[in-house]
Parts: structure tokens; sequence; C-alpha cells
């Protein structure tokens, strides 16, 4: 029910619920898609199997079984119980949240750091006392973890979605249209919670975020006995493990900073998140990590370093431009950069990174990227998936920031973009 709280959602993102039901849809069939695009199962990447094979293995009733695994299904729910143990166990300040609708902030427990420094703790010291092949199950089972992760996604944004019919909730100014479809899947309430436990932030970077990481490591040990020894691991694979790995540590690190990001403050918590965190980024994330594991690359000195600086000059971009908007968000202005302050008395920068382009960020996020896929050579189109998905999510949300800011700005931002007209890519786009 519309309410001055809850006012309805008259416009829709994404294609409507059309697209809505295409992506829901798209998205676990896109997960497993590919897996069997890419892997040794259908025999390289790109794959070898000609259609006659694919639509025979589709009738046969035992591969379809093969997407389901007792034993991964219960690993994970393992997984998950130890992320949310962690999140209760270990201590943590609370930290305050952005004002809501209401007035009110809410108050976030702070330890992913620590609970992905455990969790890679305890794998390290697993691995080191049972050897690589103790862990290669991750990559083993990858179907069945795909089954599993998809099934908790599914699971939770059903439970958020009925939930949101409650009275009192307080819903996501997108997501209450009215239809079904597209509700579910934007997200129809702004934070579903059971008590201090927010399941949105909570999904958003500990159990998928941090799993991409031990899928990661656990690739590296399939490599390592393959190849006899962890020495014998490709450079192409350390390179695309810790740079993925130091993004991850890098988010949960600044985990207050996600507080102001729009995923928690404007939209909900749909099917688009839940399986999006969950299944999504630790599934189709790690495929460079997992192509290499079945066709090792080695650089060699010229090629890592051509590579390294993709990433630096990417992280530069990254992390000094995001700095520059939270310490000017802080109050602070040590590099004195030109601002003009709108009507609703915020301020917005005009000089620096933010006055080269709208999102400095993304194009360094973009750039980081390229650096990940680049290790895998030329050989596929399909270990650059990742960058190309990116791009196009950084565009779409590029186009929702700037409509969320002028509701927000209303005229002040359009004078923003008269003074900065490129989205991303300066001189380009
Ligand atoms: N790896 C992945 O899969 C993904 C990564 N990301 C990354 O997440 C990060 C966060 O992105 P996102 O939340 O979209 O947006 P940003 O962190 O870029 O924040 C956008 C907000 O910044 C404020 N702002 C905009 N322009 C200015 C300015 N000139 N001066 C001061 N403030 C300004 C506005 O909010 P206000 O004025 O209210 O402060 C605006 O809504 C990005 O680095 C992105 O690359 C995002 C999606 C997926
Ligand atoms: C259509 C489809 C597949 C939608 C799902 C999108 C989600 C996978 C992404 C939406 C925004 C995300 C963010 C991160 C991960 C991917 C999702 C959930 C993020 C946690 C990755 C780490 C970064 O440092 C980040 C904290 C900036 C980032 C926030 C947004």
């Amino acid at each position: 029910m519309p309410s001055t709280l809850n006012p309805r959602t008259t416009s829709y993102e994404f294609l409507g619920p059309l697209g809505a039901l295409f992506i829901t849809l798209g998205v676990p069939l896109g997960t497993y898609l590919l897996f069997f695009a890419c892997s040794e199962e259908s025999g390289g990447c790109p794959p070898t199997l000609v259609p006659a094979h694919i639509f025979a293995a589709l009738s046969d009733g035992a591969w379809w079984k093969g997407l389901w695994d007792t034993q991964a299904t219960l690993l994970y729910l393992g997984w998950y119980s130890f992320c949310l143990l962690s999140w209760a166990i270990i201590p943590g300040t609370y930290v305050e949240g952005t004002t809501l609708r209401t007035g009110n902030k809410k108050q976030y427990k702070i330890n992913a750091f620590p609970t992905f420094i455990l969790a890679l703790g305890l794998t390290l010291g697993y691995i080191y006392l049972f050897g690589p092949q103790s862990f290669t199950f991750l990559n083993d089972k990858y179907p069945g973890f795909i089954t599993a992760s998809i099934i908790m996604g599914v699971v939770q944004a059903v439970a958020c979605y009925a939930a949101s019919f409650r009275p009192g909730a307080l819903l996501a100014l997108g997501g209450n249209t009215g239809n079904h479809i597209y509700d579910f899947f934007i997200g129809r309430e702004l934070n579903p919670s059971i008590g201090s436990f927010d399941v949105k932030t909570f999904n958003e970077i500990r159990p998928g975020l941090i799993l991409w990481t031990l899928v990661n490591i656990s690739m590296v040990c399939s490599l390592a006995v393959r190849r006899g020894g962890f020495a014998n691991v490709t450079d192409s694979l350390w390179l695309v493990v810790l740079f993925q790995g130091a993004y991850v540590a890098d988010c949960l690190y600044n985990e207050p900073a996600i507080f102001t990001q729009m995923d928690i403050t404007s939209d909900g918590f749909g099917f688009m998140l839940s399986v999006g965190d969950l299944a999504w980024v630790p599934f189709v994330y790690s495929l460079q990590a997992r192509y290499l594991v079945f066709t090792p690359v080695k650089l060699g000195a010229v090629r890592i370093a051509a590579i390294l600086l993709v990433k630096l000059v990417g992280l530069y971009i990254f992390r000094s431009s995001n700095s520059e908007k939270n310490e000017f968000r802080r109050g602070a202005n040590p590099k004195n950069l030109k601002f003009f302050t709108t009507e609703s008395g915020s301020k917005l920068l005009t000089s620096g990174w933010w006055g080269t382009c709208r999102h400095p960020n993304y194009l360094g996020d973009l750039l980081m990227s390229l650096a990940w896929s680049l290790p895998t050579g030329f050989r596929t189109p399909i270990t650059y998936f990742y960058v190309m998905y990116f791009a196009v999510l950084l565009v779409h949300r590029q186009r929702r920031d700037d409509e969320n800011c002028e509701r927000k700005y209303g005229k002040d931002w359009k004078k923003y973009m008269e003074l900065v007209p490129y989205r991303i890519f300066p001189y380009i786009y």
C-alpha cells in the first residue's frame, strides 16, 4: 500500500518488469553458462562441444543431477554459518549509517575485515597442515556450489520480499511499483533486518565477497596439485589471485565506506542483490583464476610489468578519487579543491578528480578489472567477460546516479553537469 512514508514508485529501471524477469532468469543461467562455456568439462574455453553434444547432455537426467551436490550444499551452509557466527562473536564498533527518510540512522557492526582475516588464516593453516589437495574442493565441486549459493540467494530474496509487506516496513523509493516481478527483483524493503543484524550489508560484503577469495585460493591449490607444488604455480595465476584478493581486502578494510553507496542508501534488498552478492560475485568473478588452472599461462617479467602498470594506474585513480570525495564529505579539503554549494546545503567538488568527469572512481575500477583479465592472454574473449559486464554495469549505474542526484540537487546538478560534462572517461564519454 502506498503511504506518505512509502510513496508508489512511478518509474522503472532495467526496462521494467520484462527486463527484471529477463535478468532474474539470466543471472542464475549466466552463472552456470559461464562455467560450462569455459571449463575442462566442456572441452576448454571456448568449449569444443558441438550442439549435438549439448542437446544430448541436456536430455540426460544424469547431467541435471550433476548440478546438485549434497556435500557442496552442506559445506556452503557451513560457510554461511561461519560468516553469521563471526559477525555475532567477533567484537566490533558500531558505526552510524546515513540518515533514513524516517529521520533515524541505522547502526552497523564493523567486523568484516577481522572476519576475512580469520577465514584466510583458517584456510591457509588448513592448507599448510593438509596440503594443497585438501583445498581443491571449491574447484572440483564448482557447479554444486553455484547451485547452493543460488538457492541461498533465492530463499533470502523470497523471505525478504514476503516480510516487506508487514506494517511499518521502510521500502526503497524505487522498489514499490506494485508489480511483483519488478519489486521482487529490484528489492522492496530498504533495510531488511533481524534485530541489529542488517541483511543487506551482511550479504553485500561477507559471504560472497570473502568466498570469492577462497575460491581463488582453491584454484591456486588445484594448479599446485597438477604441477607438483606451489613453486610451480604460474605467475599469471598468482597475479590474478593477489589483485582480486587485495580488492576484497581493501573493500572490507574500508567497511564504513559502503554505507554511503547507492546499494545501501537507495536500493532495496531483492533478488538482484541477494543472488548477485551470493552467487554471481564468487562464481563469476573467479572465472579468470579458474581458467588459468586448466590453461596455465606464463607471463614473464615484461608482461607482468605492463599488467602491473595498468593495475596501479587503475588503483591510483580509484583510491585517490574516492579519498578526495570521502574527505570532502567528512568536511575536510586538504587539497583546496574548488566546489560550489547547492541549494540543499550540500557541496559538490568541481576540481580535482571530480572536476575531470562525474565518476572518476568508475574509470579506476574499470582499469583494474582489465588488469585482472590481461593475465589470461588473448586466446578467448570469455575471460574478458568481467570487463565487459562491468563496463555495462558501471555505465548503467552512472546514469542511475545522475538521475538520483538530479532528484536530490535539481538545477544545481544540471549546473554541475555543465561544468563537468564527461561521465566516466574524460574527453571521451
Ligand atoms: N566490483 C563491483 O562489482 C562493483 C564495484 N562498484 C564500485 O563501487 C564504488 C562506489 O560506487 P557508487 O556507490 O556507485 O558511487 P560513488 O561512490 O561514486 O558515489 C556517488 C555519489 O557521490 C556524490 N557525488 C557525486 N559527485 C560529487 C562531487 N562532484 N562532489 C562530491 N560528491 C559527489 C553523490 O552523493 P552525495 O552528494 O549524496 O554525497 C553521488 O550520489 C565505485 O568505485 C564503483 O566502481 C560498484 C558496483 C559494482
Ligand atoms: C545484474 C546483476 C548481475 C546484478 C548484480 C550486481 C551485483 C553483483 C553488484 C551490485 C553492486 C555491487 C557492489 C560490489 C559487489 C558487486 C555488487 C553486489 C562491491 C561490494 C565489490 C567490492 C567493492 O569494493 C565495493 C564495496 C565498492 C562494491 C560495492 C558494490
